[in-house]
């Protein structure tokens, strides 16, 4: 059976574990969590329902008399339910869908069972990452599943989930595109959800079904790949699974297997992305083994891409992990790229957040900063209400070279003033306005360098010490924003040094 299954084992058995223990979620933002940065911690999801608030067998079998069958008790009166039984795996995960996702599916017994609460972290993950480059919540967003399989669980989910969305599912089985039609029409989401059958299997992305004569441009692309190369592979796998599997082992050999396992899946969708490049913004994966993560990353390395994260989902005792990429320029929070343990953090991309202290209070912090922003010619608004500052720099300003250049510049015009003041000639008008046409031609000609934010904490209060952070949002080069952090920290640090000496 598919790993998956053993997924949904290992978490519904300590979600009934830990059933005394419910808490019952408020509706929180993506924005939200992202913004607390919150990391799972060994946990599902922050905004997974089922966090803190698992299935309660008993609640459900005498709701769902399908399920009725199924739930036994323990001595102490606990309920449980035997996940060796495919039947039983299967009623669970109907009436899941149907008790909290208004969703009625039909899946073949042989196929794979999604687990709910691991297909949920990784839906709630895309939409962090979403949420970094699509700032407006009323445009429609286009995804694509890839692999969708007979359940056609991630499009059903992040639809309904998402009333915004809109995907593609592809799938190379014929049955199961059936199936996934069929699921999608059952729950009235044909107008957001399309399966197309993938013909052929030496492609994923880059077939005529999918992306070729395709104009959407994509905001993501999600797959949950066939895990093994072999049957043997896949015995191997389940021999060193630390705790024993309690779950049938269902999933066609279509779901399970793919030449060269989930790497050369998951290589082969990073060698189609090199030649799709911004047609999708994030490409991602989840990921079935720690030992595909670290050579996935070591070839976008390899490749180029800087610009990636990696994150763990976790439900119960098993861990899946989930990797994304995107040739975009926009960065993920730190939040973001620490959505994950601290061991996979070191393979993750650098920190893009960044923070020192100011011994004053937020209103001379801010003044301060803003009086030096104008005089580096950085673009921004500041929003009184949060203390926060959105900034873009169209060149670099800050460097040793561009202040000398600043005051050669300045001194020029000094000169000329007084010159034009005692004799007026016209070649001193030219040396003028040439050395100002340079300066302007300088900040027009180039691009966006980066974009950032700047936050005072805390913001109008007595505070004597302030914390300014720095997040850098967009751009290509990491080092010209850490250059112009480090040159504003360090100006900072020297002007509220020198007050205190004063
Ligand atoms: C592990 S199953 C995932 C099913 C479902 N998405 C889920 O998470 O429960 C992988 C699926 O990928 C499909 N698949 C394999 N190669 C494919 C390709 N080149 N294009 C589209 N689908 C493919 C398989 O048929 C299988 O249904």
């Amino acid at each position: 059976m598919s790993t998956s299954s053993t997924t949904s084992t290992t978490s519904s058995t300590s979600a009934s574990e830990s059933s005394s223990n419910k808490v019952i979620l408020g509706k929180r933002s993506h924005t939200e969590t992202i913004e607390k940065g919150e990391s799972n911690n060994g946990q599902m999801h922050s905004r997974n329902r089922y966090r803190n608030n698992p299935p309660d067998f008993a609640v459900l079998a005498f709701k769902y008399s399908s399920f009725y069958p199924y739930v036994k008790y323990t001595k102490e009166g606990k309920p449980y339910i035997d996940f060796k039984n495919p039947e039983a795996v299967r009623e669970l995960t109907y009436c899941l869908l149907r008790n909290d996702f208004n969703l009625i599916l039909e899946i073949p017994l042989d196929s794979l069972c999604p687990p709910i609460p691991n297909r949920l972290n990784y839906i709630h993950w895309i939409e962090d990452l979403i949420t970094i480059s699509e700032t407006r919540q009323d445009r429609t967003i286009y995804g694509i599943d890839i692999g969708t399989g007979a359940s056609c669980i991630y499009p059903l989910l992040a639809c309904t989930l998402n009333k915004n969305w809109v995907m593609l599912a592809t799938e190379i089985d014929e049955k199961s595109v059936e199936y996934a039609e069929n699921n999608v029409l059952r729950n009235n989401l044909e107008s957001k959800i399309s399966v197309v059958l993938n013909k052929t299997d030496k492609k994923i992305l880059l077939s005529e079904e999918v992306m070729i004569n395709n104009n959407i441009r994509f905001a993501f692309c999600m797959c949950n790949p066939p895990f093994y190369e072999s049957q043997e592979q896949y015995e191997k796998g389940v021999e060193i699974k630390q705790t024993p599997s309690l779950s049938v082992c269902n999933g066609t050999s279509r779901e399970k297997f793919t030449p060269g396992g989930e790497f050369q899946f998951i290589k082969d969708i990073l060698d189609e992305s090199l030649v799709l490049r911004n047609k999708i913004r994030w490409y991602t994966s989840m990921i079935g083994r720690l030992e595909t993560v670290n050579k996935i990353v070591r070839e976008l390395k390899r490749t180029g891409i800087d610009n990636y994260v990696v994150t763990e989902f976790c439900q119960g005792q098993t861990r899946r992990w989930g990797i994304g990429w995107s040739f975009g320029s926009q960065r993920p929070s730190t939040s973001i790229i620490n959505q994950t343990s601290k061991k996979l953090r070191k393979i993750s991309q650098p920190k893009t957040e960044f923070r020192f202290g100011i011994p004053a209070d937020s209103h001379d912090v801010i003044g301060c900063i803003l009086v030096h922003l104008n005089e580096l010619d950085i673009d921004g608004n500041f929003n009184d209400e949060n203390g926060t500052f959105f900034g873009s720099a169209k060149t670099n300003t800050w460097s040793r070279a561009a202040r000398r250049q600043r005051m050669k510049s300045s001194e020029c015009q000094k000169e000329s003033k007084e010159l034009s003041s005692s004799s007026s000639t016209s070649a001193t008008s030219v040396t003028t306005t040439a050395s100002t046409t340079t300066a302007t031609d300088e900040s027009t000609v180039f691009e966006t360098l980066f974009e950032f934010t700047l936050r005072l904490e805390p913001w109008k209060s007595n505070a004597t010490n302030t914390k300014v952070t720095f997040s850098w949002t967009n751009g290509k080069d990491r080092n010209v924003f850490e250059s112009f952090y480090s040159h504003v920290k360090k100006w900072m640090e020297q002007k509220f040094a020198a007050n205190d000496n004063e």
